[in-house]
């Protein structure tokens, strides 16, 4: 019998109602079978799936695949797309009293327990971005994960609602998943039910970046399927992904263009920017313009400087060697909030009302009445001034006042201990820091933040993930970062596990090339890396 396709093979688990694992190198078109698997759902269970108020759940976890699959499936309803915190919070949220239970439960084992004894009854329970406040109801991102799978484990009857509510359950770039979500798919969801519910993982474990993603999935539930074509990238540039990753022999497959691959070292300039002007100008004479290349910096200090934000950078460095890793993964109060309001501009500049109004209700604050309007369109040009010309301690003046957004607790206590007296060493440093940025040119925030969300992979909100390019230029800077480290995986120098996410987190960038790509080092390489790219890209052009 001849070897069945990928979809056909999905298919086949589909109809015998078995879960699965669609496990592929980059380009391999797995979030295009995910969309052919809903596609060949909804047109074969469709009357099931209205008669009895059901839905496919399909979880992703970055905005772009989202509308990708949204847009490919005509938004239909019967599927419900998005992320596993939305998912798994819509179904506990119909238990509250159940779910106060976990949470007592929860909370006593926690390492910093609130006291919740004195109160008088069980607060409405809601899930925000914002942080876990047991007491006043607040559990946060993580909690919904623990909790659900609390949930499931003491409730059995939990486990047929979620799966007759959704009998198929589809996860893409599993290897994102945290550990705990995946063990409550496939140890408790996977199976159950009249009709056994499917859970099908689609994705690539070489492709986890994040620290909280569970990698590679092995599960006596799961059927493996596994593909080795690339229809994205040219052929060069799958002959670079061949070398990074041995153990996957990849074939470009389809009707790619020709490519071009580059390796820039470009030793005779100063190392710093420069060596990225350079490499710049040579891809400028070979037809790649700012239109046709997208530009991925693996880097920040070299360029931040071009990009005005070197101030804001230079106060999250005072906070210790993982402030610009916090500053770039928005890990850290202030940041959350400033991107918070530059997102609420971002809406508002767009006429995005929807958007707008989802950021505004975190602060609790809904658009109702007309008169809200005016008074919002107010604000945001007042807000809009402020932010042209002022400091980021003129904006948060302005925003302690404002109707737009409430300020959340974290900021405010570090605002509140900004003039604090006799505080301890901890509380004193993270004071200073207070004023400090306080005094940067908030110019400085839009700038970080169009950094962040344009032009590197690092954000959840509009990471390069499943995207792809004509040209794809990576540019890489390794004397900041400290979680990956580009240079000491190339010389097999570095820690096993920053050694794999530097490994991925390349393998990533250079994926998204579908004609052309190209690496630029700013810096030198440490001993024994340069032998390594140069290999690595025996398929292309070295520039030494
Ligand atoms: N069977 C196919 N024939 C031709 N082109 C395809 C096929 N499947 C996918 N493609 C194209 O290949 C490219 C990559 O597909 P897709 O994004 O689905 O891959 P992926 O495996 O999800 O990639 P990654 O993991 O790298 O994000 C897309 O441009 C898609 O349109």
């Amino acid at each position: 019998m001849a070897r069945l396709n990928t979809f056909e093979a999905v298919v086949e688990e589909l109809d015998a109602r078995r879960s699965f694992l669609v496990e592929a190198g980059a380009g391999a078109g797995k979030t295009t079978d995910l969309v052919r698997a809903l596609q060949y759902l909804l047109s074969h269970r469709r009357t099931d799936l209205e008669a009895n108020g059901r839905q496919i759940a399909c979880i992703t976890y970055t905005n772009v695949a989202k509308k990708k699959i949204l847009e490919r499936i005509s938004a239909d309803p019967l599927v419900a797309v998005g992320t596993i915190h939305e998912f798994l919070w819509s179904v506990i949220q119909a238990y509250p009293r159940e779910l106060w239970q976990q949470i007592l439960d929860y909370n006593a084992n926690l390492s910093k327990p609130e006291d919740l004894t004195e109160m008088a009854a069980p607060p409405v329970i809601e899930y925000s971005d914002r942080g876990r406040k047991l007491s006043e109801g607040r559990i946060s991102h993580d909690d919904v994960i623990a909790l659900s799978l609390r949930l499931v484990a003491t409730h059995p009857k939990l486990i047929r609602i979620i799966t007759s509510k959704y009998p198929v359950i589809f996860v893409d770039e599993y290897q994102d998943t945290s550990p705990k979500t995946i063990d409550l798919l496939l140890n408790h969801l996977a199976g159950a039910g009249k009709e056994p519910c499917v859970i099908g993982l689609f994705g690539d474990s070489m492709q986890k970046i994040y620290r909280s993603g569970v990698g590679a999935v092995r599960h006596d539930k799961l059927t493996p399927i596994t593909k080795t074509e690339n229809y994205r990238c040219s052929r060069p540039v799958v002959d670079v992904l061949n070398k990074m990753r041995l153990e996957l022999r990849q074939q470009a497959s389809g009707n790619q263009q020709k490519g071009e691959v580059h390796l820039f070292l470009n030793t005779d300039v100063p190392p710093g920017p420069r060596r990225l002007d350079a490499a710049r100008a040579t891809l400028a004479s070979r037809d790649w313009t700012l239109e046709n290349s997208k530009y991925l910096l693996l880097t920040h200090r070299g360029i931040a400087g071009t990009l005005e934000y070197a101030n804001l950078l230079e106060q999250y460095r005072q906070l210790g060697s993982h402030g610009p890793d916090d500053l770039m993964a928005r890990n850290e109060p202030y940041i959350q909030y400033l991107t918070q309001i530059e997102a609420l501009c971002a809406a508002y500049q767009e006429r995005d009302f929807v958007e707008l109004t989802d950021l505004m209700g975190q602060g609790k604050r809904r658009i109702t009445r007309h008169t809200d309007k005016r008074i919002i369109s107010k604000a945001i040009r007042e807000l809009d001034t402020v932010r042209a010309t002022g400091t980021i301690g003129d904006v948060l003046d302005l925003m302690a006042g404002s109707p737009l957004l409430a300020v959340p607790g974290t900021v405010k206590d570090r605002e509140r201990r900004r003039t604090a007296a006799d505080l301890d060493e901890r509380h004193k440093r993270q004071a200073d820091f207070s004023n400090n940025i306080r005094g940067v040119s908030y110019r400085e925030v839009i700038s970080v933040t169009r950094f962040i969300d344009e032009l590197t992979p690092f954000s959840t909100q509009h990471g390069v993930k499943g995207d792809e390019f004509e040209n794809v230029v990576v540019v890489i800077d390794d004397s900041v970062w400290t979680m990956y480290n580009i240079g000491k995986m190339l010389a097999g120098t570095d820690k096993p596990e920053r050694t794999e996410r530097s490994r991925n987190l390349f393998y990533v960038c250079c994926s998204r090339a579908r004609r052309g790509l190209a690496v630029v080092f700013i810096n030198d390489l440490p001993d024994g890396a340069e032998a390594t790219a140069r290999d690595w890209f025996a398929s292309g052009a070295v520039h030494p």
